[in-house]
């Protein structure tokens, strides 16, 4: 039995629900590239990766407006902040995004177990869908969720329980798999097992420290022994 049936009673969960940043893949360094392009445009020094970094995981808007707070820039600037950030990150969404090691094999297992996987991201799908193609796994998700495309973005559960509703599995057959307190916190607020990956972007809140069901340093490990 693997650490995942172990934790579902013996069986797979029916359904895998996916963080995106942080999680599947490492996109920070285009997104720095991205709001360094914005902060330039705005007249200010750019922020660079470590501190972008720090921004992610609360969707587009948060970090833009993260951005314009570090710079001291009024928060009257965000709308045109906003379209700066957008215009930069279409370009640059895919040039040195990655998928995490264990990433693309976690994906290739559940599927081949027949279990049903969606994608929960507070990221836009305007840019999480290219990504999801240019890395050729689109294909492993029935749904693709994004910040924009519920009422609350996680740490709210709404996300959560559309992908639920749309596969028709319950929470208690549903397990979430995230990087940071948004995800960690809308699991829980949807009554879902959630299981935390060591390496992404934790806001500097380990995630061990919110008690998730389950960590792993690698997405392989959910299959080990
Ligand atoms: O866009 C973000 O801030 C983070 O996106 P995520 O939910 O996939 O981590
Ligand atoms: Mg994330």
């Amino acid at each position: 039995m693997n650490k995942l049936q172990r934790h579902f009673g013996g069986q797979l969960p029916a359904l895998v629900l996916f963080d995106l940043d942080g999680t599947l893949i490492d996109s920070v360094p285009d997104i720095a590239i991205a709001t360094d392009t914005m902060l330039k445009a705005l007249g200010q020094a750019a922020a660079g990766e470590p501190l972008v970094r720090s921004w992610v995981g609360n969707g587009a808007a948060t970090l833009v407006a993260r951005a314009l707070a570090h710079a001291g820039l009024p928060a009257q600037t965000q709308e045109q902040a906003m379209t700066l950030w957008r215009a930069a990150y279409t370009l640059c969404c895919t040039r040195e995004t990655r998928l995490y090691p264990g990433a693309r094999e976690c994906l290739q297992q559940l599927q081949a177990a027949d279990v049903a996987m969606a994608l929960v991201t507070n990221k836009p799908v305007q840019f999480a869908q290219p990504i999801l193609d240019h890395l050729g796994i689109a294909q492993y998700f029935r749904i693709v969720l994004g910040g924009e495309c519920v009422e609350q973005k996680k740490p709210a559960p709404d996300m959560l329980i559309e992908a639920m509703q749309d596969a028709n599995v319950t929470a208690q057959h549903t397990l979430m798999v995230g990087d940071s307190a948004a995800d960690i916190n809308a699991a829980k607020a949807a009554g879902v097992a959630v299981a935390a990956v060591t390496y992404g972007y934790d806001n500097g809140a380990p995630v061990a420290s919110l008690s998730p069901d389950l960590t792993v340093d690698n997405l392989t490990e959910l299959f080990d022994r």
